[in-house]
C-alpha cells in the first residue's frame, strides 16, 4: 500500500472528483500570506473542502507557505487538517513548534518539507524526524512560495536514503506524475508519493486545476507498483 497526495485542490468539485480518482490525502493552501495567489483557497471553502475528505476517509492536509509561526497556529486552529505541512522559504519547524502546534490542535499531525538538493538533506529530514510525524522530500525553493510545486525531479538517491535511515513515513515530491511514480516506488519504498504539476492543467496567472484522468492514472500506476513491491 502506498499513500497518493494530491496537491494542490482549489474548487470543491474537483475535491470530490480528486477523491473519487483515488487520492488517499487532499492538500491544499489554506488563505495566508505566503504562496502562489491563485492556488490560495478561502478557508469558507476549506472547510467544506475538509467536510468532504472527513466523510470519505481521506486525509485533509494544509500547506503553510507563510514563514510566520503564529499565523500557522491560528490558521491550523481555525481549519484543522489532519496534516499541518510546512514548506515556507525561510522557517521550518522546530520541537518547539511542534510541541505548541499539538497542545492547540490535539491529534493533528507535523509534516516538513526537506528539500533534496544534495546529500545534506538526509540530515535535515533526520533532525525533523525527532519531532515531526511525516517527512516530505521535494524539489525547487522559490522566494515567497516555499520548497515545492516545481514541477522538477531530484536525486532519488537522497529519498531512499532519507526512507531507510529517518525513521518516520516519507511521501516523496518533485516532478512525479503517471510516467514517473512506479519507478520512484520501486527504487525509494515511501510511504507515499505526492503530484501536483504532472496531475494539473496550468493556465496564465499561476491558475491550474487538477486533469482528474492524470490523477487517476497516476493513482493507479502507484497502486500497480506498490502491488508488485508487496
Ligand atoms: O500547493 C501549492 O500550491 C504549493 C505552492 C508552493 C509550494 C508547494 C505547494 N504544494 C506542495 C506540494 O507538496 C506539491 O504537491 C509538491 O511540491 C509537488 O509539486 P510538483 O513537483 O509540482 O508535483
Amino acid at each position: 500500500m502506498v499513500v497518493k497526495q494530491i496537491y494542490s485542490i482549489i474548487e470543491y468539485e474537483e475535491a470530490l472528483q480528486t477523491i473519487a480518482a483515488g487520492a488517499d490525502h487532499l492538500g491544499l493552501v489554506p488563505m495566508q500570506h505566503g504562496g502562489v495567489p491563485a492556488h490560495r483557497v478561502p478557508l469558507e471553502r476549506v472547510d467544506k473542502i475538509f467536510a468532504a475528505c472527513r466523510e470519505h476517509g481521506v486525509v485533509a492536509v494544509a500547506i503553510m507557505l507563510t514563514n510566520d509561526p503564529d499565523e500557522m497556529i491560528e490558521l491550523a486552529q481555525r481549519v484543522k487538517p489532519d496534516i499541518l505541512h510546512i514548506a515556507g522559504d525561510g522557517y521550518a519547524a522546530d520541537e518547539a513548534f511542534a510541541q505548541r502546534l499539538k497542545e492547540a490542535v490535539p491529534g493533528i499531525k507535523l509534516m516538513q518539507a526537506v528539500l533534496v538538493d544534495n546529500a545534506t538533506a538526509i540530515d535535515r529530514a533526520k533532525q525533523y524526524a525527532q519531532y515531526c510525524d511525516f517527512i516530505l522530500t521535494d524539489s525547487g525553493l522559490a522566494p515567497d512560495t516555499g520548497i515545492g510545486a516545481s514541477g522538477l525531479t531530484h536525486d532519488w538517491s537522497i529519498d531512499a536514503a532519507i526512507v531507510r535511515e529517518c525513521g518516520k513515513p516519507v511521501i516523496m515530491a518533485g516532478g512525479l506524475g503517471p510516467d514517473n511514480v512506479a519507478d520512484a516506488i520501486k527504487q525509494c519504498h515511501p510511504y507515499g508519493v505526492d503530484s501536483l504539476t504532472k496531475t494539473s492543467i496550468k493556465y496564465e496567472g499561476g491558475f491550474m486545476q487538477k486533469d482528474i484522468a492524470l490523477v487517476k492514472k497516476f493513482c493507479e500506476e502507484a497502486d500497480r507498483a506498490a502491488s508488485q513491491l508487496a
